[in-house]
């Protein structure tokens, strides 16, 4: 992996940041910074929805239903709206996909990037005051600017980001973002309406001691994904799991473990989405050294047929990973 040339100090706002680190956004044109700029936007409008949950009426579930089939809670179709609204402003983007909507939408022909959203992620975790997220990833339109978006711009591998990150609203609200040149987190400072660099150049522990899956299908498990978990507990890991996977991600990657959510005897493909919700994490998981898989293979290289196509994921601490992937193959 390349080094990172980054030694802007802690405390910087992400827009200096930015400024500072011009090198590290490919096609150094100013939109892509653009762009994070105007993700950054949104999610501070979302964080200030999120924050006042409680108080108006914006918790609760609604009865239309999203790409998946899932009912759709109100705030994910607020943040929805805010992420769609500051991408279309902004005027880099050509096309979105949001977890939200059943097919891609064009934004403006005239825009070089495509954006990949889980708009709010864990949203069953908002009726009950638990931390949640936003996910994203940005691609390169492989078409010619100004003319309709094709498929092969819309069904990219992972290994075609040129940037990926999330939001996680959690007890502080955090951007966490790579553009393929390690991975730096910022902190919201609410009062001052800012990100400010907290977490520089984040590294995964090579190792860890914290397993995370929804033991609730475990009679569903195939046997390397029990046999695995066995083992978590014969090392007495701590079990953490709180259902959103932002926030199950970002626990691991500060302090080292592993989180998987595997194929089910029911479910073969599990249940999580390739594009919106696998492919950004893996980006971030590979630049801050950890690894991200199927089970077998590198998740950034499956080539997606279909724009909600979910996968089998394994991510976080190298060792972990490759553990649990050696046993996966054991017929
Ligand atoms: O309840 P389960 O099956 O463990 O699923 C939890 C997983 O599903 C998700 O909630 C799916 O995300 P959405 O809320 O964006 O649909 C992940 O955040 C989470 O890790
Ligand atoms: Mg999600
Ligand atoms: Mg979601």
């Amino acid at each position: 992996m390349e080094e990172s040339r980054i030694a802007t100090p802690i405390g910087t706002t992400l827009d200096r940041f930015i400024k500072n680190n011009q090198e590290n956004f490919k096609y150094a044109t100013g939109e892509l910074s653009q762009l994070l700029r105007d993700i950054a936007l949104a999610s501070k409008v979302v964080n200030r929805e999120v924050s006042k949950a409680g108080l108006v009426d914006i918790i609760g579930t609604l009865e239309a239903h999203n790409s998946g089939g899932e009912q759709q809670k109100k705030l994910d179709v607020l943040a929805n709206i805010r992420f769609t609204r500051a991408l279309k402003k902004g005027g880099e983007a050509c096309a979105l996909i949001s977890e939200e909507n059943d097919s891609y939408e064009e934004l403006n022909r005239d825009g070089k990037y495509i954006i990949a959203i889980d708009p709010l992620d864990g949203s069953s975790n908002i009726d009950v005051n638990v931390s949640v997220g936003t996910i994203f990833s940005i691609y390169r339109r492989k078409t010619e600017v100004g003319t309709p978006v094709q498929e092969i711009d819309i069904l990219q591998k992972g290994t075609e980001q040129v940037a990926a990150g999330y939001v996680l609203y959690g007890a502080s609200t955090m951007l966490v973002f790579t553009t393929g040149h390690g991975v730096n987190g910022f902190t919201y400072e609410q009062s001052l309406g800012e990100y400010f660099l907290s977490n520089a150049d984040i590294k995964i522990p090579k190792d860890g001691s914290i397993y995370s899956i929804n033991e609730g299908l475990s009679k569903d498990f195939l046997p390397s994904v029990a046999s695995y978990i066995d083992w978590c507990k014969e090392q007495s890991f701590n079990a953490r799991y709180v259902g959103s996977l932002v926030a199950d991600f970002h626990r691991n990657m500060l302090k080292g473990g592993i989180y998987i959510y595997p194929a089910t005897t029911k479910k073969a493909e599990g249940k999580l989405r390739l594009i919106y919700e696998c492919n950004p994490l893996s980006f971030i998981t590979e630049q801050a050294g950890g690894l991200a898989t199927d089970g077998n293979g590198r998740i950034m290289e499956i080539q997606p047929t279909t724009l909600h196509q979910r996968s089998p994921f394994y991510v976080g601490s190298e060792k972990l990973v490759e553990r649990a992937n050696a046993g996966s193959k054991v017929k």
